[in-house]
């Protein structure tokens, strides 16, 4: 199998062209577990596929280093643009993806030669603020979790829920640089309030325009940064009154910068890089057809 290694903000994945490999869809997920593995396969967050789409340019599903399924990525996103352009498989400045967690739309941002793809903006939809869209339990369905209390490990948090397609649980602390992730990230993951587990982002408003911002991904651990997650937690400042709706919110993550706006159209707008690592040929097993 060959396979692309890139990354947006220094999350990572081990990238498959389904328009060239042939897999069966049951070795997505034992597939996502060998190749991320960093002692025995390539080492990576998950493994994202890229294929032909009926709606849309492309169709991108992402699995997270457990080998469970998420609805989105937003770093994945990025580099699914930059991957589709610099190899001439969809040579569109502006394209669409298909996800489990609907349609999404990339901007290129090309170099001056028009060759490289430097930055890339991703209109990520509405976000889905109802309980039943994450799912969330504990109150009614149709109403949104907004600061809602909950106890890990003895300590109390207040999170937001919001999804972007996947499940997120923003929860605003004095310091987000200073929080114990790996202690606090997998209890709340798996918390029993979050029947499909949730993306957990612990996130400071330095001010109006910037937010500090720790993530523990659902599937995957502590990752450098989380597309989908900073723009949840630009949504849940707008909701707690910390942000303003259509301005630009500079989110640091552990890898770089991410600029988010919550447009008044209702979309949530992403801009930030995509790199390549490296490419490969997969010769593990787990799944892999060589052909
Ligand atoms: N890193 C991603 C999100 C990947 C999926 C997530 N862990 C889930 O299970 O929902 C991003 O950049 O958005």
């Amino acid at each position: 199998m060959k396979f692309a290694k890139m990354h947006g903000l220094g999350n990572n994945y081990i990238y498959v062209n389904l328009w060239d490999t042939l897999i069966e869809e049951k070795e997505f997920a034992p597939l996502a577990v060998a190749v991320s593995n960093v002692n025995t396969g390539i080492g990576s967050d998950g493994m994202i596929t890229m294929g032909p789409s009926h709606i849309a340019d492309a169709r991108m599903r992402i699995f997270n280093e457990d080998g469970s399924e998420g609805e989105n990525c937003g770093n994945g996103l990025r580099c699914v643009g930059k991957y589709l352009y610099e190899k001439g498989i969809v040579p569109k400045e502006r394209l669409t993806v298909e996800t489990k967690g609907g349609l999404m739309y990339l901007e290129l941002h090309l170099n001056e030669a028009g060759d490289v793809v430097e930055e890339v903006t991703v209109d990520m939809g509405e976000p889905r603020l109802r309980r039943e869209q994450l799912p969330v339990l504990g109150g009614a369905p149709d109403e949104q979790a907004l600061l809602q209390p909950i106890e890990v490990g003895g300590e109390m948090f207040q999170f937001t829920g919001v999804s972007m397609g996947n499940p997120h649980a923003v929860i605003f602390v004095d310091d987000a640089t200073k929080i114990d992730v790996a202690g606090i990230g997998p209890k709340l993951e798996h918390h029993p309030l979050f029947p499909e587990r949730v993306n957990v982002e612990f996130v400071t408003a330095k001010n109006d325009r910037e937010l500090d911002f720790r993530v523990w991904e659902r599937g995957s651990g502590i990752t450098m940064a989380c597309g989908t997650g900073a723009c949840a937690a630009v949504v849940a400042g707008v909701l707690t009154n910390r942000l303003q709706r259509g301005e630009t919110v500079v989110v640091h993550l552990l890898g770089g910068d991410l600029s988010i706006r919550w447009g008044h159209d209702g979309h949530v707008y992403m801009r930030g890089p995509a790199a390549w690592i490296c490419e490969g040929e997969w010769l593990g097993d787990g799944g892999s057809k060589r052909g």
